[in-house]
């Protein structure tokens, strides 16, 4: 039976059960649930924090898990990201009061809060910066204005808690996060079928499918706009001039692909939702 790690709270639990609900595995029934056994699939669910995930995986008792590539980074285990799933976007960052940074090299001597003191205990070995770390659990924003650090370096996504705080970002993005599936060398193997599905999922959130009628002689023309997956369909119509097209198109170039498609001359252009996918 595959054992998979699953958030149990924080940004990532609810797109990550939703995914893997998506996926055709058994749901979390309710947020105190701490594991879930799913024999049809033969899966057992472990719901844990999202920064332990990478301990469990990396150690190889559990064999994957879904986590953030910032908590994988300072957990420093032997985990691997196998895939993005495409969703916990955000930013690793250097924010101090407004106006008072422009370059990291000022953080020399300074105290710098974070609740990711391995990830930025990395990027200070890397430039030379020597820099006190204050390990924080949370709310890192608030560590200036009360004392204990002079900067900090905390996941920005809006922006919204940094300006509240009245902090600005400076200095170089130190890592680009997303939600990742992780697992090991020796576990990966057993680990396909899950990654296929989620990987299903992901095609399937992210394409639709658009079906067009367009004169035979414009047909190089619409290719170019609808490259497909791996190549469209394309399918006689009873008029020998006009064929028709099915392709999959990412879903943030609908209406872009249909104006094009449109001036080149294709009628009838439709789009479908995907509900599931395999590619
Ligand atoms: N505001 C946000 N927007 C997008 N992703 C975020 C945001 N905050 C955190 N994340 C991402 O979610 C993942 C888990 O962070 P989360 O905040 O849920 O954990 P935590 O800080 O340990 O828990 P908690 O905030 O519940 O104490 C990380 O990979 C992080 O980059
Ligand atoms: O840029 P924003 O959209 O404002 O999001 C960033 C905030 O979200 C996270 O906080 P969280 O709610 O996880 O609280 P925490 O600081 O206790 O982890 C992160 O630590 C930032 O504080
Ligand atoms: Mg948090």
């Amino acid at each position: 039976m595959l054992r998979i790690a699953v958030p149990n709270k924080g940004m990532l639990a609810a797109t990550a059960n939703d995914m893997l609900v998506e996926a055709g595995y058994r749901g979390r029934r309710d947020d105190r649930e701490l594991t879930a056994v799913d024999p049809a699939n033969e899966v057992e669910f472990f719901y844990i924090r999202p920064r332990d995930i990478a301990t469990y995986v990396g150690e190889g008792v559990l064999d994957a898990g879904i986590t953030g590539r910032d908590m994988l980074l300072d957990s420093d285990s032997p985990a691997q990201e196998i895939r993005s799933l495409d969703f916990g976007g955000s930013t690793f960052r250097f924010a101090g009061p407004v106006g008072e940074y422009t370059d990291v090299s000022q953080l020399n001597g300074k105290r710098v809060a974070t609740s990711y003191t391995g990830l930025l205990g990395h990027f200070f070995e890397d430039h030379g910066i020597d820099a006190e770390l204050v390990k924080l659990d949370g709310a890192v924003e608030s560590s200036i204005q009360l004392g204990v650090a002079d900067a900090i370096a905390d996941v920005v996504s809006t922006g919204n808690t940094l300006r509240r705080a009245g902090l600005e970002i400076f200095g170089p993005v130190i890592l680009d996060s997303t939600a990742i599936l992780i697992s090991t060398p020796e576990k990966v193997g057993g680990a396909e079928k899950l990654i296929k599905r989620l990987e299903g999922v992901l095609v399937a959130r992210q394409y639709s499918i658009m079906d067009y009628d367009i004169p035979a002689s414009k047909l190089d023309a619409a290719m170019a706009v609808t490259p497909g997956f791996q190549s469209p369909t394309v399918s006689a119509l009873h008029d020998p001039e006009w064929l028709a097209v099915r392709a999959l198109v990412p879903q943030r170039d609908l209406n872009a692909v249909m104006d094009k498609l449109s001036a080149i001359g294709a009628k009838a252009i439709l789009v479908t939702a995907l509900q599931a996918a395999r590619m």
